[in-house]
């Protein structure tokens, strides 16, 4: 599980190691992590570290501070480093380490004639609040063009919602500190953070604010079935989705359905597309009792419908596409233990914004969705959100921007279906649903561009090598 804490957090968890560790020690430990993490980067784009040129972009505070001690490494090492000071006054021991090594601070105009392989972006860190003050952002001005290695975090993003209002800091990789924060993992945020590395520094964390399944978390979690199985207690899941408008939507959400997770697939909806979903799936069968709904996708002017009568069984649905617009009247209450399923666009919808003000904030919008239904949101986007009423959120990792592709989203319905009727709870069957979906994307893409029907085809595969893994 990766995991990432609050500010608050951080700090807490960081105050008894100042108090017991020697002067220094915390910050010796982030600044050598991150020294050890911008040689590689430096090995990676030019073959050497030895005469590579580092521009230190260095703020008031401690992250200023670890980007000096990182500075004083690497001068140490043969790199050439310059530090552009913005503030009235840095770190007195980062300064004293970076000068003593051979590093020097100067002025813009020198640091631009430097050209600069790599510029460390240690304006803020955790103090940071969003946005850049003038001479930072003239200086990331005039260097842009030059990759960024964010100390920390980019500066400039809002750390603890993954919002950026407000101008900010592109990086090509950044090295954070103890734990992953939610800007580190969480859009738009994390998609100014570029690759992401962490360095250990030995913090004791509470629960974490966020979290994102790793493949040993999802193995723990899927459901295998006992030697006394049997299809029933394997759980049955229903797919109420397609329409004669949408016939298609039915087969790829009984694709997602039809994992292996659940014993037994039904669908239900008109026989003309229930004659197509049994002509491509013969073990699927017709209406019965079920453990889960799928409901929803391509589900058209029978949305509402299908929803009603998959509410009206008192399991947990998921409700996906066409049937999100029908919530208001389908008369769901917390017993219903739902998934709700939306892209921005549906989401943004539901709450009564705009489809960029809900990108924009993805995080506080799936909350609040969340919250009202007292349901879990699963916010489809190129970082997956997964949210609980009760707080607890996680952030997809897997996939590729292949998977933007239509009828993606009926297969991750029918899977997330299948997940909870296998016995998993609504958070969890979200969540790996969201793992696998994209894990399975990644895979299909590896033969080229994707298509809903191959990332449905490679689920099965990714759940068998998930499950030998334990
Ligand atoms: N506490 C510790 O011992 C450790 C802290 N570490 C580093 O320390 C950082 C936190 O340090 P600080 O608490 O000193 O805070 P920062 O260095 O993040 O920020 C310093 C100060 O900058 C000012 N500031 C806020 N927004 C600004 C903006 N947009 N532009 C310019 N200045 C702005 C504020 O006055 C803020 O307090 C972490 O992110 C991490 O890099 C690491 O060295 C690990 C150990
Ligand atoms: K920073």
């Amino acid at each position: 599980m990766r995991r990432a804490h609050t500010v608050e957090q951080v700090r807490a968890a960081e105050q008894p190691l100042l108090e017991t560790q020697p002067h220094g020690a915390l910050m010796a430990r982030a600044a050598t992590g991150l020294a050890v993490a911008v040689t590689a980067e430096l090995h990676r784009r030019r073959g050497a570290t030895y005469g590579a040129r580092v521009l230190l972009l260095v703020g008031p505070g401690n992250n200023g501070g670890d980007a000096l001690h990182a500075g004083a490494w690497l001068a140490r090492r043969g790199v050439a480093v310059r530090a552009v000071a913005l503030g009235p006054a840095l770190h007195p021991e980062g300064l004293a380490a970076f000068t003593g090594a051979g590093g020097r601070v100067v002025a813009l105009a020198e640091a631009l004639r430097f050209h600069a392989d790599l510029v460390l972006d240690g304006i803020v860190g955790i103090g940071g609040s969003p946005g850049l003050r003038p001479d930072a952002a003239a200086a990331l001005e005039a260097l842009s063009g030059v990759p960024v290695v964010a100390v920390d975090l980019p500066s400039g993003v809002d750390v603890d919602t993954g919002e950026t209002p407000l101008p900010h800091v592109e990086a090509a990789l950044t090295v954070t500190f103890g734990t992953h924060k939610v800007a580190t993992l969480v859009d738009p945020a994390a998609r100014a953070c570029g690759r992401v590395e962490l360095v250990d520094i030995g913090l004791e964390l509470p629960a974490p604010a966020l979290e994102a399944l790793e493949a040993y978390d999802v193995a723990r979690l899927l459901p295998v079935p006992g030697a006394t199985a049997h299809k029933y207690t394997r759980g049955v899941v229903g797919v109420r989705a397609g329409s004669s408008t949408y016939p298609g939507a039915a087969l790829l959400c009984v694709a997602g359905a039809s994992s292996g997770m659940a014993g037994m697939v039904r669908f239900v909806g008109p026989d003309a597309v229930a004659d197509r979903v049994r002509g491509h799936f013969p073990e699927v069968v017709g209406p019965g009792r079920v453990q889960a709904w799928a409901v929803g996708s391509g589900g058209d002017a029978d949305a509402e419908a299908m929803l009603r009568d998959a509410l009206a069984d008192d399991v947990p649905v998921v409700v996906d596409a066409d049937a999100l617009a029908h919530l208001h009247h389908s008369g769901s209450t917390p017993r219903h233990r739902m998934v709700l399923t939306p892209h921005a666009g549906e989401l943004a919808a539901l709450v009564g914004e705009s489809r960029e003000e809900v990108e924009a904030a993805p995080l506080r919008h799936a909350r609040r969705i969340a919250g009202h239904w007292q349901a879990v949101v699963l916010l489809k986007g190129a970082r997956t959100l997964v949210v609980h009423p009760d707080g607890r959120a996680r952030v997809n990792t897997t996939g590729t921007p292949w998977l933007a592709t239509a009828g993606s989203g009926d297969v991750l319905t029918g899977l997330v279906g299948s997940l909870l009727a296998s016995g998993l709870d609504p958070f969890d069957a979200a969540s790996v649903g969201a793992w696998l979906h994209g894990e399975a994307g990644s895979r299909a893409a590896e033969s080229g561009p994707v298509v809903a029907t191959t990332i449905a085809r490679h689920l099965t595969g990714i759940i068998g090598e998930v499950t030998h893994r334990m």
